[in-house]
């Protein structure tokens, strides 16, 4: 017997490792690179990725967004460039926000069944000048809106069936200016399949559904009220439309409901805080799954590495690496550029 063995023995303890593993070492496969890499079950990938940017008004112009360090808005002809920079690194689809005018705004958001807002000049542009990127559009009406809610407010309640009504304006606009894949995150409830309906019956049919099928009431969404301007607006919380974070049951039935309604895709948001609802909806239901990676989950990350509290490659790198071990079939992060870059570094 070795020495480290009687020294266990010593300590008190009875049986040799051996005895208590019956053999079974889990170290053995851990032991070099290349049996790491021959059992590691999870791989992130540029396929993986897609990207979240931002849109303002303008010419060649781009401007930082004070709550997320390394992320712009991007005037339409410059959106239209990191478009091409990101098809170029083979990331597969982009997601344009717009920070629109305050003279845009109203109560009803009725500016997103504008055909010539920001979102929709974007995805004309993009889809002429890059078509082989995906193009994939928010219809909540926050960034139209005067009051930052995703929907239309009438003495202090968002009115569910009007909203829908708008949002499906939106949807048909974002359609028609070419997006690819309508993913609404406003939460309205009967929204996926009014606007499942209103695509098929204007010749959409092949126009898919992303839907923010669990966006839950959290306070990480924060820098993202600054990047589309919103801040300062919003009135009272979103707590009657998203989901309580507290829920994990009601996320499935929000998420069954969409899928009945003829969502092709789901996504939960925000991302990292709620992997077991990834896990969950992925086992229950099977289909195609995505998760947002927030805005605060990017800030926190920019932050501590700022700092040089964290190694922030690194923990961009794992983090997102978690969402693929939680079942996701891809993330929207902020950080897409640069995972692809150092992805195809290697
Ligand atoms: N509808 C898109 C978002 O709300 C994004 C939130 C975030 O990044 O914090
Ligand atoms: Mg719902």
């Amino acid at each position: 017997m070795n020495k480290a063995f009687s020294q266990i023995r010593q300590s008190g303890a009875n049986r040799s490792v051996d005895e208590i593993t019956q053999g079974r070492r889990l170290r053995r496969l851990r032991k070099a690179d290349w049996s790491r890499r021959l059992v590691q079950e999870s791989r992130l990938t540029v396929d993986d990725l897609i990207w979240p940017i931002f849109l303002c008004e303008g010419e060649n112009h781009s401007e930082p967004v004070d709550a997320m360090p390394g992320v712009e808005r991007y005037s339409v002809d410059m959106a239209v460039r990191q478009a091409e920079k990101a098809a170029k690194l083979g990331i597969p689809a982009i997601a344009p926000f717009p920070r629109e005018n305050m003279e845009f705004r109203d109560v009803n958001g009725s500016y997103i069944a504008n055909p010539d807002n920001l979102i929709n000049r974007t995805v004309r542009a993009i889809k002429k000048e890059v078509p082989q990127i995906g193009i994939i559009t928010d219809a909540a009406l926050d960034p139209f809106t005067i009051h930052g809610h995703d929907g239309i407010l009438r003495d202090g309640v968002i009115v569910n069936d009007e909203s829908v009504e708008m949002v499906v304006l939106g949807a048909l606009a974002q359609a028609e200016a070419g997006a690819d894949i309508i993913a609404p995150s406003d939460m309205m409830d009967g929204r996926i399949g009014a606007i499942r309906e209103a695509l098929d019956t204007n010749g959409f049919q092949d126009v898919a559904i992303m839907s923010y099928a669990t966006k839950f009431a959290s306070a990480f969404y924060g820098p993202y009220r600054d990047a589309i301007g919103t801040s300062g607006l919003l009135q009272g919380d979103k707590k009657t439309y998203y989901i309580d974070p507290a829920n994990s049951d009601e996320a499935v039935r929000e998420a069954e409901q969409d899928l009945a309604e003829g969502a092709d895709m789901i996504m939960v948001k925000p991302g990292l805080p709620y992997l077991d609802i990834v896990r969950r909806l992925k086992d229950v239901f099977a289909m195609p799954t995505y998760a947002y990676q927030v805005s605060g989950e990017y800030s926190m990350i920019k932050a501590a590495g700022a700092n040089g509290w964290i190694d922030e490659e690194r923990v961009m790198m794992e983090s997102l690496l978690a969402f693929k071990r939680a079942g996701c079939d891809g993330i929207l992060t902020y950080f897409a550029v640069e995972v692809a870059e150092k992805l195809a570094r290697g």
